[in-house]
């Protein structure tokens, strides 16, 4: 973690400089390094007041005021600030009294580093829920975000995902892990981009997709390795999780991880260290972790596949993606984002049918999702050539026509009804008519004007042919 985690500092006082020094140190050392210390009790109340803390740790015998005398004021004055009690000696008396006071833990300055550190963490860990769940009640009423271009590469006129946007913005700046679960392309990826846009963090967003990768490969490619680590291994190698620094890793299909390669994450996550291969020095990591999955992870740690303390680990924040056919009101302001993307890469226009393809697949199952349905858009954007999407091959490439009975396209009805005179045409002479106006209006384009008409191409081309 960097040296300013946690966002907001801890504040430790205590009339001992040795031990506010050590403490320190030891923080520092698992990463906690935003801390400020004091060692004179009578300022700690005017340094709450000034400075906004997450956590904050006090001796229980001081000169001025006590830690027995400091807790209800604080408690008072800064309820979401939790309170750690450091004793020197071990007295279930006080530890007691304390509590009731409204301190969170007690600590005795002799015991493991590990159970401090852990409780220290814990204070974090706490302050960090209060504060989103005062920002979230706050939010509960409010319709607008506070940074819509976090999320302006997601389209969406969704009331869901507008709420998964504003828990975003309330998750984004904690160091917490984020599992995003959904669907195979529902966007994940894109709100991982979102979580990372929002957290401030001045590192980049780097991404690995986890499917297929053995366990050497994940360990060498999330870790890195010192040279000669293994045959072949001629340089040192840095790996992703370095190169996240300060940033966001985003670790894909974390469902297909081995149980071996989990074991190391959970280490990764729990202890934010890791080990390259090849090295028995652990590297700390500043990278906050967001995982994303298709699969349940659920199911997998009840079946004994995935490991349950990494998915609780895991789930710090979890966002779900509803698919593409449960926001169907989705499918047009896509289709016409997706035009416009195809018209920037073909360098061509494309005339605005898009109201009629999102009528015609608004009740299609998408099972691909966005990226099907992207896929279909640059695909017919890529073959036409008369700027008019061609609805045959849209129906084409839909993965679920069989059990899909889509309506055809239908051509609107002309506003003007035809008229006959006294004598009526052939219908040689209608049809000729017919097939010219459709040339007429698609610019002698004879798919689009096969469409039109409703007959196939082979057909026009032939009229064409033999005319
Ligand atoms: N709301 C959206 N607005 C614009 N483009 C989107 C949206 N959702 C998804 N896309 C696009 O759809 C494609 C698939 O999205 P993405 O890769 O984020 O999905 P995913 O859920 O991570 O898929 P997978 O589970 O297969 O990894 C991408 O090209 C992405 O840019």
């Amino acid at each position: 973690m960097p040296n300013n985690y946690p966002r907001q500092p801890i504040l430790l006082v205590d009339d001992e400089d040795s031990w506010l020094v050590s403490f320190k140190t030891t923080l520092r050392s698992k990463g906690i390094g935003n801390v400020v210390t004091e060692n004179d009790s009578s300022k700690l109340l005017s340094l709450l007041d000034s400075q906004q803390f997450c956590a904050v740790a006090i001796d229980l015998m001081m000169p001025n005021f006590s830690g027995e005398e400091l807790i209800p004021q604080i408690a008072a004055r800064h309820p979401n600030i939790p309170i750690l009690v450091i004793s020197g000696l071990n007295q279930v008396k006080s530890a007691v009294n304390c509590m009731r006071l409204g301190a969170f833990d007690f600590i005795v300055k002799t015991e493991e580093r590990d159970t401090l550190i852990a409780a220290v963490r814990h204070a974090i860990e706490l302050f960090e829920l209060r504060q989103e769940n005062t920002s979230l009640r706050e939010r509960f009423f409010k319709k607008e975000l506070d940074h819509p271009e976090y999320f302006g590469n997601i389209i969406t006129e969704n009331k869901e995902m507008r709420s998964i946007f504003q828990y975003i913005e309330v998750i984004a700046e904690t160091f917490r892990p984020v599992l995003i679960t959904g669907e195979s392309g529902v966007g994940k990826e894109l709100v991982a981009r979102a979580v990372h846009n929002a957290s401030g963090r001045t590192g980049e967003f780097v991404a690995l997709n986890i499917a297929g990768l053995d366990d050497n490969v994940v360990a060498d490619t999330l870790f890195g390795h010192t040279k000669g680590a293994y045959t072949g291994a001629t340089n040192a190698r840095f790996g992703l999780v370095e190169k996240a620094k300060n940033g966001t890793l985003f670790l894909d299909e974390i469902g297909d991880l081995s149980s071996t390669s989990q074991t190391k994450l959970l280490r990764l996550l729990q202890e934010h260290e890791y080990l390259p291969l090849g090295s028995d020095m652990a590297k700390r990591s500043s990278a906050r972790i967001v995982a994303a999955t298709h699969q349940n992870l659920n199911e997998l740690q009840e079946c004994g596949q995935f490991r349950r303390d990494l998915f609780y680990r895991l789930r710090g924040h979890l966002l779900h993606i509803p698919p593409l056919r449960e926001r169907r009101e989705d499918i047009a302001p896509l289709i016409t984002h997706f035009l416009q993307e195809a018209e920037i890469s073909f360098e061509k226009k494309f005339s605005a049918n898009a109201p009629e393809l999102a009528d015609y697949l608004s009740q299609y199952p998408f099972p691909g999702n966005i990226r099907e349905l992207q896929n279909i858009i640059l695909d017919c954007a890529g073959t036409c050539t008369d700027g008019i999407m061609d609805t045959a091959r849209v129906q084409r490439l839909l993965t679920h026509s069989y059990d899909y009975q889509p309506e055809s396209f239908e051509t609107p009805l002309p506003d003007a009804s035809v008229t006959f005179g006294a004598t009526l045409p052939t219908l040689k002479e209608v049809r000729a008519a017919l097939i010219d106006e459709a040339l007429t209006r698609t610019n002698n384009n004879q798919s689009s004007a096969a469409q039109l008409v409703g007959v196939t191409r082979q057909a026009i081309s032939k009229y064409v042919r033999e005319k």
